[in-house]
C-alpha cells in the first residue's frame, strides 16, 4: 500500500477507535476527534483514494467551479455534479415559492423513509430541472452564498468604491515572483457573510510554500466528514496544487491536511469498516494539458488520472 493511502485509512481506524460519539447539526452523530494531520507526497503519485473508487469528475468540475468564481449549481448540474444539490434546494424549499409537499427536515427523513423519499426525489427533480432551464429561477435559487469561488476570485472590498480581489491571481503571482513569501493564502472565510450560507465553507483557508523548486499547500478544514467529503478535499487541493505548479514552472512537493473537528458519522461506520478490510492499490499519475496557458483556462479534457485502478464504491448517505 502507498504511504500515502495509508495516512488515511489510519487516520479512518484511529477516528473509530478514539473518536468522542457527539450529536451534531443534521442530528446524525459522529464519532469525532480534533485537530488531526496527514502529509500526502505528491510525487509519490496522485493521492485518490484505490480502496473504494472516487469519482475523479466530481472533484475536477467542483475545482474548475471554484476557479470560475461561481456560486450557482447550474454549472455544477450541465456537468452532472449533485454533491452541492442539497444546500441549494434547501433555499428554495423554505421559501415562499415553493406550494409542493412538506419538505421540512428532508435530509433526515429521506434515508429513513421510502415514501417520502419517494417525494422527496421527485421535488429535487423538479428543482434540478428549473436551476437548468429557468433563468429567473437559477438566479433565485441556484447560489449557495458567500463561500469557496466567490471568496476566491470577487472577494469584496470594504471600501467604499474599492474593486473586488481575485486571490487566485495574486497567489499565482506570488508564486511566481516572490516565492518566499510566507503570506501567500487563500482564504474562504469572510467572518460577516459565510457563516449566513447554507452551508458555511469547510476549507477555509490554505497556504502554499515553495522550496527546491517544489510547490507544497496545507489545508485547514474547520470539519471533516471523512467517509465522503474528505477523499474529495485532498484530490481537490492536490489537483489544484498539480495546476498551480504546471502555471509556475513548478515540481509538486507535499499536500498537508489540517482538519478540526475530524468525524466518522454514525451512519458511515459499516462502510468504513468494509473499506479498512480491502486491497489498497497503486496510485495514479495525474496529467494536466501542457497547452493550457492560464489556471482559469482548464476544461474537463484538459485533466486526466492515468492508470486509476481502485476497488468498487461504496455508497453512503450524507448527511444533510
Ligand atoms: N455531510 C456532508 N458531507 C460532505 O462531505 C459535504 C457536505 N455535507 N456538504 C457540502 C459538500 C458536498 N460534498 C459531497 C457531497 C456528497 C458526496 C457524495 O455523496 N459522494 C459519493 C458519490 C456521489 C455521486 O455519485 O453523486 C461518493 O461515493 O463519494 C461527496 C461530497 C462535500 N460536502
Ligand atoms: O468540502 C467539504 C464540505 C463539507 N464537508 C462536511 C463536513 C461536515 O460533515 C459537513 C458540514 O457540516 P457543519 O455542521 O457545517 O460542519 O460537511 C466536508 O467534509 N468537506
Amino acid at each position: 500500500m502507498t504511504k500515502n493511502e495509508a495516512q488515511y485509512l489510519n487516520m479512518a481506524k484511529k477516528i473509530l477507535d478514539e473518536g468522542h460519539f457527539k450529536e451534531d447539526r443534521t442530528g446524525t452523530g459522529t464519532y469525532s476527534i480534533f485537530g488531526t494531520q496527514m502529509r500526502f507526497d505528491l510525487s509519490e503519485g496522485f493521492p485518490i483514494l484505490t480502496s473504494k473508487k472516487v469519482y475523479f469528475n466530481l472533484i475536477k468540475s467542483e475545482l474548475l467551479w471554484f476557479l470560475r468564481g461561481d456560486n450557482n449549481i447550474r454549472f455544477l448540474l450541465q456537468h452532472k455534479n449533485h454533491i452541492w444539490d442539497e444546500w441549494a434546494f434547501k433555499n428554495w424549499i423554505e421559501s415562499e415559492d415553493y406550494n409542493g409537499p412538506d419538505m421540512t427536515d428532508f435530509g433526515r427523513r429521506a434515508p429513513v423513509d421510502p415514501e417520502f423519499n419517494k417525494i422527496y426525489q421527485e421535488q429535487k427533480q423538479i428543482f434540478v430541472d428549473k436551476i437548468l432551464n429557468d433563468d429567473d429561477f437559477m438566479e433565485k435559487f441556484g447560489y449557495i452564498g458567500e463561500v469557496y469561488g466567490k471568496l476566491w476570485r470577487t472577494w469584496a472590498s470594504v471600501l467604499p468604491d474599492g474593486d473586488t480581489t481575485d486571490q487566485v491571481s495574486n497567489l499565482i503571482d506570488q508564486i511566481k515572483n516572490n516565492p518566499n513569501s510566507r503570506r501567500m493564502i487563500l482564504t474562504a472565510w469572510n467572518a460577516e457573510t459565510t457563516p449566513q450560507a447554507p452551508l458555511p465553507s469547510c476549507h477555509v483557508l490554505s497556504q502554499y510554500y515553495v522550496a527546491d523548486g517544489k510547490l507544497s499547500g496545507q489545508l485547514y478544514q474547520r470539519s471533516g466528514d471523512f467517509f465522503l467529503g474528505v477523499p474529495f478535499n485532498i484530490a481537490s487541493y492536490a489537483l489544484l496544487i498539480h495546476m498551480l505548479a504546471a502555471q509556475t514552472g513548478l515540481e509538486v512537493g507535499d499536500f498537508v491536511h489540517t482538519i478540526g473537528d475530524t468525524h466518522i458519522y454514525k451512519n458511515h461506520v459499516d462502510q468504513v469498516k468494509e473499506q479498512l478490510d480491502r486491497p489498497a492499490h497503486k496510485q495514479p499519475k495525474l496529467w494536466l494539458n501542457p497547452e493550457v496557458k492560464s489556471i482559469f483556462d482548464y476544461t474537463m479534457d484538459d485533466i486526466k488520472l492515468i492508470d486509476y485502478v481502485s476497488e468498487g464504491p461504496i455508497k453512503a448517505p450524507v448527511a444533510v
